[in-house]
């Protein structure tokens, strides 16, 4: 087997932490990585998409809703949904022996764990802002990713960093009485913390979507999204 040494500007503790890696054989030594030198182990390259579109949203606004519409018109060897929270939820659930499909769904059970998911998050995020983003995208090779749920200015400023001609940013909207009918609460210590209202104060959206629950309309407003991803193919 052929063995190439790569050059990585990160930490150790970023290394041995990611899912990738555990999933091929290394040699970590400070600064570099010897890796089996397979197409596998590809993945574990940063890699580079056409097109990164950003979507933030307060919850029940219908951000899996819109961008599980926007992927059914791209179709999936054009794009792939990333979720920001996927990697923590399935962290989260080993760690407290949940069921991660349940986390990952729209149902209630989440709720039940949504402000410790938080904390635990929080605490990740302290040390290594991007630690989210990173393990979200590790491995995609669609040339459009839908990053389905941004919700601090360390994310949008993530992608930003590392694609900066490449990311689009959109929020989603929807009144709260049509939130509540989705089932939303207000819960304080969450809805009124980081995670529902760290992008509140941003004005430069590339798209504003309402979601009011209007298909044809959710059609028409994601029409300019849609041409551009499929300009770019
Ligand atoms: N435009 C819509 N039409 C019908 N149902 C919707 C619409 N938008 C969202 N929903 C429903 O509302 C609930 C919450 O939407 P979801 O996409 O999970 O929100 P979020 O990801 O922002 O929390 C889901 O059950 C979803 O199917
Ligand atoms: C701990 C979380 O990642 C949980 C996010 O779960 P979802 O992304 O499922 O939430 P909504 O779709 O907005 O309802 C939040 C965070 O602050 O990281």
């Amino acid at each position: 087997m052929w063995v190439t040494q790569l050059h990585f500007d990160v930490e150790p503790q970023d290394v041995l932490t990611s899912q990738s890696v555990r999933h091929f054989g290394f040699v970590y030594t400070r600064g570099s990585l010897t890796v089996p030198f397979s197409p596998g182990s590809m993945a574990d390259v940063q890699p580079t998409p056409r097109l990164v579109l950003v979507f933030s949203g307060k919850r029940k606004s219908g951000k899996d809703h819109v961008t599980n519409l926007l992927h059914a018109r791209l179709g999936a060897p054009l794009s792939s949904i990333l979720r920001l929270s996927a990697p923590l939820k399935q962290h989260f659930a080993q760690d407290h022996s949940l069921d991660l499909d349940l986390l990952l769904g729209p149902g209630p059970y989440k709720e039940r764990f949504r402000s410790e998911m938080i904390q635990w998050g929080e605490d990740q995020r302290r040390n290594d802002p991007g630690y989210f983003c990173r393990l979200a995208t590790r491995g995609a090779t669609e040339p459009v990713w839908i990053i389905s749920d941004a919700r601090r200015s360390t994310d949008l400023t993530w992608f930003r960093t590392q694609y900066p001609d490449k990311t689009r940013t959109i929020r989603v909207q929807c009144s709260d009485q049509i939130r509540t009918t989705r089932g939303w609460s207000f819960t304080e210590g969450v809805d009124d913390a980081e995670s529902e209202c760290g992008l509140d104060q941003v004005q430069d959206w590339d798209w504003i979507i309402k979601n009011e629950g209007d298909t044809e309309d959710l059609e028409r407003q994601l029409r300019p999204v849609i041409d551009l991803a499929l300009k770019q193919d």
